[in-house]
This record gives structure tokens, sequence and C-alpha cells, in this order.
């Protein structure tokens, strides 16, 4: 079977023939402005994914590259029925919700002596392991327990068979390509296959190995064997959270339709024609939200020492949710419970 087309071709194609999502001119000029003061601080640089986030590793060592993988293995779906009632972690004296819950999870396993880190532990690891070890404090536990515990088992035995059980061997024979990694990471891992239809087309969003690409790279620092050369093709990750935000700051808008089936809280199904136009058009929005901000640098004669690129936006644009939850109330998030974010 033909490949599909890559994440940013399958993001022209759906916002050249979308009909209920649409990109706003003016407000994609309007967050890019927003942007242009933030471009030398810290949100927007590399060094923001260890700075501003006191769970991600400090270190940019073999392990640390392993805990990115379990973590981006297990990536996906944490939105709750209510928004009120959903899992929560507790760590080191701060109660986390969502993604964080995951990375409160993991090291807390860390902390208790559970090697949830090495594929040699997730490759046997059973479900009542992976209940006690993903544990809520609240009795709402993190969604896709039994996929998460099927994907462990299933990621560690292809990691032990094919990659001496460490996600380092796979980003060596990536050889510095962030698409050949990410190709590698796809063929080799089957949860992270986030493929569909569209009109017709094989489309691709690959959200989960793009994430992956892009925690390799920061937490290596984007040196050594994290200095990917084309590190800048990666585009934004298509989850739940950045159509929110991009709706809410008005460079995405939908149809009436849709937004009262969204305010219902409506399911959307992974591969659906409104999951697919949403998720495309957000890349595709951020895709011109960077090349709007690279004009605006370059008019400013502003010159960054590193070059702003699709996933320093969008981790920029998450963590903005993520600060501005309350304000985006009006705008809902789509809910489709899948394994691919
Ligand atoms: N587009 C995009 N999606 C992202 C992330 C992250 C975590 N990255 C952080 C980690 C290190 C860096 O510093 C980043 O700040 C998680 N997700 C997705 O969001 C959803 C969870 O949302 P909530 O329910 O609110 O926690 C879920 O689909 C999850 O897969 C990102 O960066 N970009």
């Amino acid at each position: 079977m033909d490949d599909p087309l890559t994440p940013r071709e399958s993001a022209k194609f759906i916002a050249e023939n979308s009909r209920e999502v649409f990109i706003d001119g003016g407000g994609v000029r309007r967050v890019a402005e927003l942007l242009l003061p933030q471009v030398s601080s810290p949100e927007l640089r590399l060094e923001g994914w260890k700075a501003l986030h006191e769970l991600n590793p400090k270190a940019a060592d073999e392990a640390a590259v392993n805990w990115v993988f379990v973590i981006d293995t297990l990536n996906f779906s944490f939105w709750s029925e209510q928004d009120d009632h959903k899992c929560l972690v507790g760590y080191r004296g701060k109660t986390y919700s969502g993604y964080w819950s995951l990375c409160a999870a993991i090291n807390r396993a860390l902390d208790e002596g559970i090697p949830i880190t090495s594929a040699s532990y997730y490759a046997t690891v059973t479900l009542d392991q992976v209940r006690h070890l993903l544990r809520s404090d609240t009795d709402v536990a993190m969604p896709l327990i039994d996929e998460r515990h099927r994907i462990l088992n299933e990621t560690g035995k292809i990691l032990l068979a094919k990659f001496e059980g460490s996600f380092l061997n796979c980003v060596r024979k990536s050889e510095k390509s962030a698409q050949k990694l990410m190709h590698l990471v796809v063929e080799n891992f089957p949860s992270y296959r986030d493929v569909t239809q569209f009109e017709g087309k094989r489309i691709s969003f690959y959200k989960r190995a793009q994430i992956l690409v892009a925690d390799t790279w920061s937490v290596l620092e984007g040196k050594g064997d994290g200095c990917f050369k084309d590190i800048s093709s990666i585009t934004m990750f298509a989850d739940y959270r950045l159509p929110q935000i991009l709706a809410h700051l008005g460079a995405l808008k939908y149809s009436e339709e849709l937004l009262e089936k969204l305010r219902k809280g409506e399911m959307l199904s992974y591969g659906s024609k409104q999951e697919v136009e949403i998720r495309g058009c957000s890349l595709w929005c951020v895709e011109l939200i960077r090349d709007c901000l690279l004009e605006l640098i370059e008019k400013k004669g502003e010159k960054t020492d590193e070059e702003i690129n699709s996933i320093l936006l969008d981790y920029y644009l998450w963590d903005y949710a993520r600060d501005h939850r309350e304000d985006m109330k009006k705008i809902p998030f789509h809910r489709t419970r899948c394994i691919y974010y």
C-alpha cells in the first residue's frame, strides 16, 4: 500500500477541502503578533522544555531519553467526561491533571523503585501493576488504562527485540534526521501509526511520533544525538488542546453546527470527517502562523539566534492553553477517545 501523505501535505490538503473548519487569516496574523515579543523568551526557546517544566528530566542522558519514550508512548487521551471530576496525581506537594498527571505518575513510580522506564520491566508489566503505578488520587482513573497496559507490553517487547531495550539506539539509527527517526518510530511501533483517510486520500498526523521526536530533541538540548539537521520539518502535534486555543485566539473557526456539537460534548470518532478537519486545519494554521511570525521577525530586523519552528510554537501554545483554561471555557475541545493523541 502506498505511503500516506506527510503530516504537512495532509494538513494542506485538508485545509483546502475542509467544509466545517476554517483558518482565519486575520486571526493567524494576530497570533503571530502575540508571539513576536516572546521570540527571545524561554517560552519560545528550546531551553524552556526543561526550565519551565519541573517534571521533565534535567539530564540529557540515556535514562532521560528512555523517560521521554515511555511518556510519549502513553501520551494520549487524558480528558475526562466532567472536567471537575477527573484523574489527579499528587507528587512532591503538587497536584497534576491531564498530561502532567502521567508525568507525575511515572516520576512517582521511579521514586518508589519501580523501573517503569526500562523496557525489560514494561514489556511484561501486568495490568494490576499498571493500574497501581498510574493510580489517581480521585475515584476517576486515567482513561484507557487497559490500552495503556497493552501498548506498554507491545512497545517494550519491540524495543527489546529491535533496539536492545533502549530508545537511544533507535535515535542513533536515525543518523540525526528527524524525519528518519519519525519513520523508524511509525514503522516499528504500531501504536504510533496515526494514519487515516480524508476525501479518498490516505493522510497522516503522526502526532505522538512527532512529539516524541520533538521531546527527544528537547531532552538532548538539540546537541549530540539530538542535533537533528531537519528538526524544523516537524509540524505541530495535532492533539485536542491546540485546536481549542487556536479557536479561542480567533485563528480557527468552526461552523455553527460543529460548534454546537462540541458544546454539547458529543464525541467525534477517530478518522471522522469533522475530527480530521479540526486536526488538519489546526496543523496547517500553525504552519501559517510560523510563516507569518518569521516574516514579522524579518521585517523587525530582529534576529533570533535560534530558528523559530513549529515545535516551539506548539509548545508555547499548548502551555498557553494550560495557563488560560478558564478563558477558553466557551470554546470546547473536541472529544475523541483514542490512543493517538
Ligand atoms: N500539541 C501538543 N499536545 C500535547 C503536548 C503535550 C505535552 N508537551 C509538553 C511537555 C513538554 C513540553 O514542555 C510541552 O509543554 C501533551 N499534549 C497532548 O495534549 C493533550 C493533553 O492535554 P491536557 O488534557 O490539557 O493535559 C493530549 O492529547 C496530549 O497528547 C504539547 O506540547 N503539544
